[in-house]
């Protein structure tokens, strides 16, 4: 392992594993024991296996995972929690999150967009080396901030007490047991930092609660001019699960308010920085290939008229050309997360849950382990359906099952289907998987369609470790990948 970067993201060290050690792939998952550092993990990469914890059962949470955020959101947000009070917050938070609500808001997030827009055209101006990262990041903030909360942070032009202690707050959490970890964890200044800056943010949120919970009260929100947030409509679900007389009606407020902090918190946290990372690893891949580049532009000139300062108004006049009209952008975004998936998910391994190998029929025992599923490698491996894994190739997202008859020219497309099921899963998949898949998404396409038209984006990110060289870099980090460096580009106006 020497040869590779140590602060390389560990999601990918098992895709390393199997590069240097190639027989261990029919196997379907590796097993890691670093003790002490970290408890035994089963790095999970079949497709099939990989649904057995995750769709046909789906397995508890890790403890490292609930200790990790513990600090954040006492355990209490909807990625650690688990069981009937998971399922109910879901339930509670699934309409905000919904297609239709989230189109509703294209306007709003729009707005952002363009202050993200202004940015780069400062940083052309400029002719600065602008890393990426910041201002994607800012930019992801706002618009998670509109989504949830309906209130507009301005994090982009000013840092925001919410942003920073949120980001104060992060770099304290600690993953795993490593010498740096450890010396965070006995720190004793940390749970006074921590107390701290968990007031800072609750404090920040309090109006924005409130502002939801009066909309409802007033009979507001949804069907009366009011925006439709995450946190109106969830309130309007809570809510209506309590009795209806005055008092109880405070209490219930209340208590709502108090329960829905930590959620909030976690999809600020779980909103931001994976979709901010994409972005820049897109950027930075369409800059590698400016075929795809090319193709990428040609979508939106026919899609969203051939003057790219009209995209703004076609998106606003028609959000839906966000859905289905731009499939090779779709494709673009998702080989992306493909090469680059932020994320991932840990389960707590349990006594009497087996996983079955599918061709052999082994059947490997869990108790004590971690069981992950490692996106990462599932997809760099041809043979878990992704022919030509380490190229940036969007078109295998757009081709045909079948193959195409002779002659024809669509036979190479073919050849990249994605052959395997459930093998794309950086959202994960079943029921836990990401309740704001169609947020992020929606988002990088707007965020692509109102800029990679206008700008021509060089980046030079720091270098690839061997075996990755075609990617041009890599990811870093401890709790969710990102790109190193920062994703330092230079940008210049092309219109
Ligand atoms: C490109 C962007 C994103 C990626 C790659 C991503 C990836 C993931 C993954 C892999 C999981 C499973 C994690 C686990 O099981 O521990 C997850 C869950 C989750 N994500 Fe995302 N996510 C993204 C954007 C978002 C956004 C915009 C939100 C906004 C709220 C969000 C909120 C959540 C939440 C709350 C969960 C837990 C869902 C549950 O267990 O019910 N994510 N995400």
């Amino acid at each position: 392992m020497a040869q590779y970067p140590s602060d390389m993201f560990p999601l990918s060290i098992c895709t390393w594993v199997l590069q240097r050690f190639p027989h261990l792939e029919k196997n379907g998952f590796i097993l890691i024991d670093a003790w002490p550092f970290m408890s035994p993990m089963l790095y999970v990469f079949d497709p099939e296996m990989s649904t057995q914890f995750t769709q046909v059962q789906s397995l508890p949470k890790s403890n490292d995972i609930k200790s990790e955020f513990r600090p954040l959101t006492g355990s209490k947000d909807l990625v650690t929690l688990d069981g009937p009070e998971w399922k109910f917050w879901r339930s509670v938070f699934n309409p905000g999150f919904s297609t239709k609500n989230l189109v509703a808001m294209t306007p709003a997030f729009l707005e952002e967009v363009r202050v993200f827009v202004d940015k780069l055209r400062a940083a052309a101006q400029s002719g600065e080396v602008l890393k990426i990262e910041g201002p994607a990041t800012s930019l992801t903030i706002d618009v998670i901030a509109r989504s949830v909360l309906g209130a507009r942070l301005h994090s982009q032009t000013k840092e925001h007490p919410l942003q920073w202690a949120l980001a104060k707050q992060i770099s304290w959490l600690s993953p795993e047991y490593t010498p740096p970890s450890i010396l965070k964890l006995v720190n004793p200044v940390r749970p006074i930092l921590q107390w701290y800056y968990n007031r800072v943010i609750r404090n920040a949120l309090a109006p924005s609660i409130r502002q939801n919970l009066s909309t409802q009260a007033d009979g507001g929100g949804p069907g009366h001019g009011e925006t439709k947030t995450v946190l109106s409509l969830a309130a309007k679900a809570y809510l209506a699960e309590k009795p209806q007389n005055t008092s109880s009606a405070q209490q219930a407020n209340d208590e709502f308010a108090s329960l829905a902090i930590p959620h909030l918190v976690m999809f600020l946290f779980a909103g931001h920085d994976t979709t901010a990372t994409t972005l820049c690893f897109a950027y930075h891949l369409l800059h590698k290939h400016p075929p795809a580049l090319a193709r990428l532009r040609a979508e939106h000139d026919a899609v969203l008229c051939p003057d790219p300062s009209q995209a703004e108004s076609q998106l606003t006049l028609n959000p839906q050309l966000l859905i289905n009209a731009l499939p090779y952008t779709t494709a673009v975004i998702k080989e992306t997360l493909r090469l680059f998936a932020p994320a991932a998910t840990v389960r707590q391994g349990q006594r009497g849950f087996f996983l079955t190998h599918p061709a052999t029929g082994a059947r490997y025992a869990t108790e004590g382990m971690f069981v992950h599923q490692n996106s990462h490698a599932t997809h760099h491996l041809a043979s878990c359906g992704f022919p030509r894994p380490w190229e940036f190739l969007p078109e295998r997202f757009l081709a045909p099952a079948a193959p195409a008859a002779e002659g024809d020219d669509d036979d190479d497309a073919a050849q990249l289907h994605v052959s395997r099921k459930n093998a794309f899963r950086p959202f994960e998949l079943g029921p836990r998987a990401c309740i704001g898949q169609e947020l992020a998404l929606l988002e990088l396409k707007m965020i692509l369609a109102l800029t990679v038209r206008v700008f021509e984006i060089e980046t030079y990110p720091a270098g690839a470790p061997a075996g990755a060289e075609v990617l041009g870099t890599y990811a870093v980090g401890h709790v969710s990948g990102h790109p190193k460096g920062g994703m330092p580009a230079r940008v210049r106006v092309r219109v």
